[in-house]
């Protein structure tokens, strides 16, 4: 009966009131804590388990390799492509660039010697109306950009200065858009998956983008800005990835690099390729080296106008040990020969700088990034290599 003490119950009360308040609190705190801590531990144990699935890729290279749109060819892996109302979003963006590529183009034909003017007096307003009104306006379709824009491209004398396309400074896929004139300036236009591989985006900043690739998480990053001392540097922090994808242009193998111009940027290439394979943190990482852009090499080689030995010296004695495959190959022999010889380039340098034994493995592939039929096979053949590295990080295999 400590109850009928006085001041007894008060205190009792008070003190069972006191012990519930603070059982109350700590209910409190734990529930408001143990609901999100059990929520993220189990997003924590997803994720980890995720992660330790996940094949954390880098994909390197020089600028305007094809980094990106082979990127965006493993992320349209398993037929996962753009909606319409994606590709919507591209319609503006490439009608656009179809300008800036005209307009490049009558500067050059107005700036040449002879002066050449267009052919046709009345593309001479058409050309104002464009400049001055529909680039102005934020290039919002309508009927003259269709008449007008389509007229201009086809002025003999515009047809005449596009005929010196690499003495312009023009993107090496302003052809691909200009054959597609017709189509780009229809009302209805709607770019299709080829169009947006081949419209360019530079990549900024190295964003990380993770995907489901065959059912199984995938992490790729570019990597942006660069050069040679960069994976020196960088390096340790990208120890635990699974493979490193490597990108060169093959077709640039005539283009002055802007930073060293005693080099050509195919040059540069083979020198960043050198640098990443010789960071010691690399020698147990499988590689996937893309000789890209091979569509637009066998455009400048059987054109003539810049020959191989030219740029590579060594290139007028090379005698290739795969000369009995020319024979099968259906392409022309000097295409094959300059490929095969870039190819064994960069073998060299692999060989010379990753210990064979460390060295996994290394794959090699002739690649047209852009290209959605002609990259089918490769796309295939690369999501094979990175789930095989991923099984082999689990030992199984
Ligand atoms: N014709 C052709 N064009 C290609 C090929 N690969 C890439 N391109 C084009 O080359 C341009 C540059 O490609 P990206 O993938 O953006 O190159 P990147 O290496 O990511 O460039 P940065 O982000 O600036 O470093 C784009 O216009 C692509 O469409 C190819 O194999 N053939
Ligand atoms: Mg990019």
């Amino acid at each position: 009966m400590s109850n009928d003490k006085p001041g007894s119950s008060k205190d009792s009360s008070y003190s069972e009131r006191a012990q519930n308040k603070i059982k109350e609190k700590i209910e409190n705190i734990v529930q408001s804590s143990k609901v999100p801590f059990q929520k993220l531990k189990k997003k924590w144990m997803n994720q980890e388990e995720e992660i330790s699935k996940c094949k954390y890729i880098i994909v390197c290279g020089p600028k305007c390799s094809g980094k990106s749109t082979i990127i965006k060819q493993l992320i349209w892996y398993d037929n996962k492509l753009c909606n319409d109302e994606e590709k919507q979003l591209h319609t503006k963006n490439i009608r656009k660039y179809v300008l800036e590529i005209i307009f490049t183009l009558v500067d050059a034909m107005l700036r040449s010697t002879p002066t050449m003017t267009f052919d046709k007096p009345e593309n001479e307003n058409k050309l104002h109306y464009l400049k001055n009104y529909f680039y102005e306006f934020n290039c919002n379709y309508n009927y003259q950009f269709c008449n007008y824009v389509e007229s201009i491209w086809l002025d003999k004398n515009v047809q005449k200065t596009f005929e010196r396309k690499h003495e312009l400074q023009l993107q090496e896929n302003a052809g691909y858009f200009l054959d597609k004139i017709h189509d780009i300036t229809r009302f209805d236009y709607l770019p299709t998956e080829e169009d947006i591989l081949h419209y360019y985006t530079p990549t900024t900043t190295a964003a990380e983008r993770c995907f489901k690739l065959d059912c199984s998480p995938v992490c790729i990053t570019e990597i942006v800005n660069q050069d040679k001392i960069f994976f020196r540097k960088w390096a340790r922090y990208f120890e635990d990835i699974k493979a490193i994808i490597f990108v060169a242009a093959c077709d640039s193998y005539n283009v002055m690099s802007t930073t060293d111009t005693t080099k050509t940027k195919l040059q540069e290439s083979m020198d960043l390729f050198c640098s990443v394979v010789s960071v010691v943190w690399f020698h147990y990482k499988d590689l996937i080296l893309f000789l890209n852009k091979q569509d637009l090499l066998e455009e400048k080689i059987l054109e003539g106008r810049y020959k191989f030995e030219d740029y590579f010296e060594n290139f007028k004695n090379y005698r290739s040990s795969v000369d009995s495959l020319f024979s099968i190959e259906s392409e022309p022999f000097e295409v094959l020969r300059v490929k095969h010889f870039i190819k064994n380039e960069f073998l060299k340098i692999a060989e010379a700088h990753r210990p064979e034994l460390y060295a996994p493995i290394m794959y090699t592939h002739f690649s047209s990034a852009a290209k959605r039929e002609k990259f089918n096979d490769i796309l295939t053949s690369t999501v094979y290599i990175i789930m095989r590295c991923n099984r082999c990080t689990f030992g199984l295999l």
